[in-house]
């Protein structure tokens, strides 16, 4: 199959690409646009294709990536007929993705793709086949798992939570950070303490998230300097904190583009 990214070089088109010519997609049947122009070294190939502009991406692919920021969407004037589109952009709607007359499906992944490791939920607008369902989890199998949504709506909320990626496991990380260092602990023992909360302690949680409710009982029982920081940070509103950026994200998903 010939898959086309647009963005290829931005952050999540970047390590699509390079992931899918890591686990074998031939060179010549990936085909990318950017708009820097081509390089000479994409990922340690120089065999693939560069497309000279979007209409002639559309022609040589059959699938195609849309990894270009939302507010960029209006300006790319993508006509792709009887072509499978994935779109990657946050906020911008099958409504209006759809006047390019390709079928679309709209996934969200995360910056966890360059490791293989990202969740990208998707879902499909009108006329997306079964075949296509199958490519669409072939394609997002080389950056992680996926799963099928049921509504669009969904889409919104998938942006906020796993499309965050990195992004409050760093906030935690940086607030641990401060603490130990206005505390007199060197930066270098801090970002280490750090790293075995937010990295290391989370490895337990890795397929057992589901009781995560177990885990913190399990601390809250043995009543010692843990169950008094996990009473402390939930009445100063950690739920709410969360859950707080987790609606402003929502909301942001639903103006973007
Ligand atoms: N970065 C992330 O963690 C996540 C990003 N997304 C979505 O993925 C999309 C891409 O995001 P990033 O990779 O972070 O953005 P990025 O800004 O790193 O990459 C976008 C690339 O698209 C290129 N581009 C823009 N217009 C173009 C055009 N007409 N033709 C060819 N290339 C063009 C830009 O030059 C840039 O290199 C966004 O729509 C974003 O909402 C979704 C989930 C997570
Ligand atoms: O921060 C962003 O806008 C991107 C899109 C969805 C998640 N991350």
């Amino acid at each position: 199959m010939r898959i086309g990214i647009i963005g290829a070089t931005g952050w999540l088109g970047s390590a699509l690409g390079g992931r899918l010519l890591a686990s074998g997609h031939a060179p010549g049947d990936l085909i990318l646009l950017n708009r820097s122009g081509p390089r000479a070294d994409y990922h340690g190939y120089p065999d693939v294709v560069w497309a000279r502009g979007v209409d002639e991406l559309a022609a040589a692919s059959d699938l195609i990536v849309l990894s270009i920021r939302p507010e960029d969407w209006a300006a790319l004037k993508l006509h792709a007929p009887d072509r499978l589109v994935v779109s990657f952009m946050a906020g911008v709607g099958i409504d209006r993705l759809a006047p390019c007359g390709a079928r679309i499906v709209r996934a969200m992944p995360n910056a966890a793709a360059e490791i293989g490791a990202s969740y990208s939920p998707w879902v499909a607008g009108p006329g997306v086949t079964d075949a296509d369902r199958a490519a669409v989890t072939r394609l997002l199998s080389v950056i992680g798992t996926s799963d099928e949504l049921t509504g669009e709506s969904q889409i919104d909320l998938m942006s906020a939570v796993p499309g965050s990626g990195a992004a409050y496991p760093a906030l935690l990380a940086l607030a641990i950070i401060a603490f130990l260092r206005d505390r007199g602990i060197t930066e270098d023992i801090a970002i280490r303490a750090a790293e075995a909360v937010v990295c290391d302690g989370a490895r337990l949680l890795k397929g057992q998230v589901g009781q995560s409710a177990e885990m913190i009982a399990a601390y809250l029982d043995y009543q010692g300097t843990t169950a008094a920081g996990i009473h402390a940070a939930r009445d100063a509103g950690f739920t709410e904190s969360i859950t707080a950026a987790l609606t402003a994200a929502t909301a942001k998903a639903r103006h973007l583009g």
